[in-house]
């Protein structure tokens, strides 16, 4: 497993930069009825956050020819109740010090380039690479493409993300994975996976890939940021 340096952060959206979790908690029982899958009982969201994507498909019993469907369903549904999902604090930071590191950054997602710009607002300009709309298992494609695109290695691109699939898909192209404890999956469960980073908060990131800015003496890197020089 490549142990960086790496060359390009690549971010998974929903539950790795987007706090969408609750929006989803709430929205996904009348997709259940809509698509006739299973309901999900409030007992049982912790179990479904300890499986990776196909054991959540297993568990609510969707026909896997339903899944591209519910999925564009659930991104109209997103982009009608965007106003309600916003990114985690302290990603707008963590994004700051990565642009001032000088590490490129990319998003590789199964959410549409509309609803992530809408999210991103002021910060959709730290990106210089974007693969949206990845199919629910379809990851590892647009990820490889990404990086061939972009010109690097996959050896030094780290893939952020929340998730045992996004774990996969860094891993089927050969690029390290950092999972985040903040996002959809239970932490347990991606570090089971043998992630080359396990992130507590979007601050540790640059911390462990970035080497650190050259600051005034006693000024942290997050206190000079927005200061005009
Ligand atoms: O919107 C989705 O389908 C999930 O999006 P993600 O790939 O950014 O987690």
């Amino acid at each position: 497993m490549s142990t960086g340096p790496y060359r390009l952060a690549v971010f998974d959206f929903d539950g790795t930069l987007a706090d969408s979790f609750p929006w989803f908690a709430d929205v996904i029982n009348d997709v259940a009825d809509r698509y006739r899958f299973a309901r999900i009982a409030p007992h049982e969201t912790e179990t479904l956050r300890g499986l990776d994507a196909a054991g959540i498909v297993r568990h609510l019993g969707i026909v896997p020819w339903k899944l591209p469907f519910i999925s564009r369903h659930m991104h109209r549904l997103a982009a009608r109740d965007i106003h309600r999902i916003s990114l985690f604090p302290g990603v707008p930071a963590m994004l700051a010090d990565l642009d001032a590191a000088g590490v490129p950054l990319a998003i590789v997602s199964s959410n549409t380039r509309a609803n992530i710009e809408a999210v991103l607002g002021p910060e959709a300009h730290r990106f210089r690479h974007f693969a949206c709309g990845a199919s629910l298992f379809g990851k590892g494609k647009r990820l490889s493409a990404l990086i061939r695109e972009a010109g690097f290695a996959p050896e030094t691109v780290l893939y952020v993300g929340d998730e045992i699939r996004d774990h996969d898909a860094a891993r089927s192209v050969g690029c390290a994975f950092a999972a985040v404890a903040w996002g959809y999956t239970h932490v347990e469960a991606l570090r089971a996976t043998g992630p080359a980073l396990v992130l507590s908060e979007p601050g540790a990131l640059a911390a462990a890939i970035a080497p650190p800015r050259s600051t005034p003496a006693g000024e942290s890197p997050s206190a000079s940021r927005g200061k005009t020089p």
